[in-house]
């Protein structure tokens, strides 16, 4: 895709507003080191993804030790499982297996050409990492996020305290990846108004040489999937709440009648009822508008703590 065509692709209103600031061209051939940060269900699978079919280094961080040695351990039955099914040989998985290192500091990353932020959805967390991430990355590297719906273009603000300086902040977007990153194809890229078309192209290229098939979207809230797909989630919660059908119910309904392969509730628990509850307040809050008020059983699961799988209780039981 070329970058006339992103453009064409984004709203009139943000084609107007966009400069898209140029920063050097880094083709994603020329990455040879990603960073991945975040070790949990989605940075461990764009980290194994990276390895294994973009063939570049991937250094993991991850705050919690814990994590990442749940994170490798789970890599390694990953392609232990793709061995056993002959869909690789012991070959290629010991070379996806040594192309990834694992450490709990984020200066590791002072040498990679690309960076794809992988930490839970809290908006400070994210602005923290990326103020770190414009000081230890090399300039030419790409500072990706995973974010499910925080503003882009805020996340690139952090980047600096001067925001004529788009050294850094040109080269920030997002590469919103699905889960599970393994098997999912589809790759968001959205890029916020300091993102550069480099950057932009980069990032679509880098997805590409990962097996991914892109989709480009503008810095909206929740962008094009969770715009679509929260909503949806939500509705079915307020369903359960209010007792208009109960939980096999629901997603019986939804799983048969439109043939996707989980109801909205399992989906919440394998997304991450956090995830899900963040998802809905960004919507609510950026918008101002009451069709995205999260619901109350939701917000009440995440206080109990029943996250969905990754805590072993959601509306179903792991
Ligand atoms: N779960 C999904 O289905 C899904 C889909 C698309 C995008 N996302 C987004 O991807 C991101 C990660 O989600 P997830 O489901 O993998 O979360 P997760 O909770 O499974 O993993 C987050 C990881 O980040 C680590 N972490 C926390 N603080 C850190 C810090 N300061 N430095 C380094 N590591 C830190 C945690 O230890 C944990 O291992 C979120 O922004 C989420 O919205 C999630």
């Amino acid at each position: 895709m070329t970058v006339s065509m992103i453009r064409q692709q984004l709203p009139r209103t943000l084609r107007q507003v966009r400069t898209f600031s140029t920063t050097p061209r880094q083709h994603a051939a020329e990455v040879k080191r990603l960073g991945v940060i975040g070790a949990g269900q989605m940075g461990l699978g764009i980290a194994l993804v990276a390895a294994q079919r973009a063939q570049v280094q991937v250094s993991l961080i991850d705050a919690s030790e814990k994590s990442l040695a749940k994170g490798i351990a789970f890599a390694e039955k990953l392609l232990a499982k793709d061995v056993s099914k002959s869909r690789i040989t012991q070959e290629q998985a010991d070379q996806a297996r040594s192309l990834l290192s694992a450490s709990t500091k984020i200066e590791d990353l002072s040498s990679v050409d690309f960076v794809i932020e992988a930490v839970p959805e809290i908006p400070q967390l994210k602005f923290d990492i990326f103020k770190q991430l414009a000081e230890i990355c090399p300039k030419h590297a790409i500072l990706a996020t995973n974010t499910s719906s925080i503003s882009i273009t805020k996340i690139a603000a952090a980047t600096t305290s001067d925001p004529t300086d788009t050294s850094a902040s040109s080269r920030v977007v997002s590469t919103h990846f699905m889960n599970p990153v393994p098997v999912q194809k589809g790759v968001e890229i959205i890029s916020g108004l300091q993102t550069s078309k480099e950057t932009l192209e980069t990032a679509v290229e880098f997805c590409k040489k990962m097996g991914k098939i892109t989709s480009v979207s503008a810095d909206s809230p929740g962008f094009l999937a969770n715009r679509i797909l929260m909503p949806y989630i939500n509705e079915a919660v307020i369903c359960l709440e209010t007792g208009v059908g109960d939980r096999d119910s629901i997603d019986a309904i939804m799983k048969n009648g439109t043939n996707v392969p989980m109801g909205p509730l399992q989906l919440a628990d394998f997304i991450g009822l956090d995830t899900c509850l963040a998802i809905m307040k960004v919507l609510h809050e950026e918008t101002g508008d009451s069709k995205y008020r999260p619901s109350v059983l939701l917000g009440k699961m995440v206080d109990a703590g029943w996250l969905g799988k990754k805590s072993g209780k959601g509306f179903y039981d792991y």
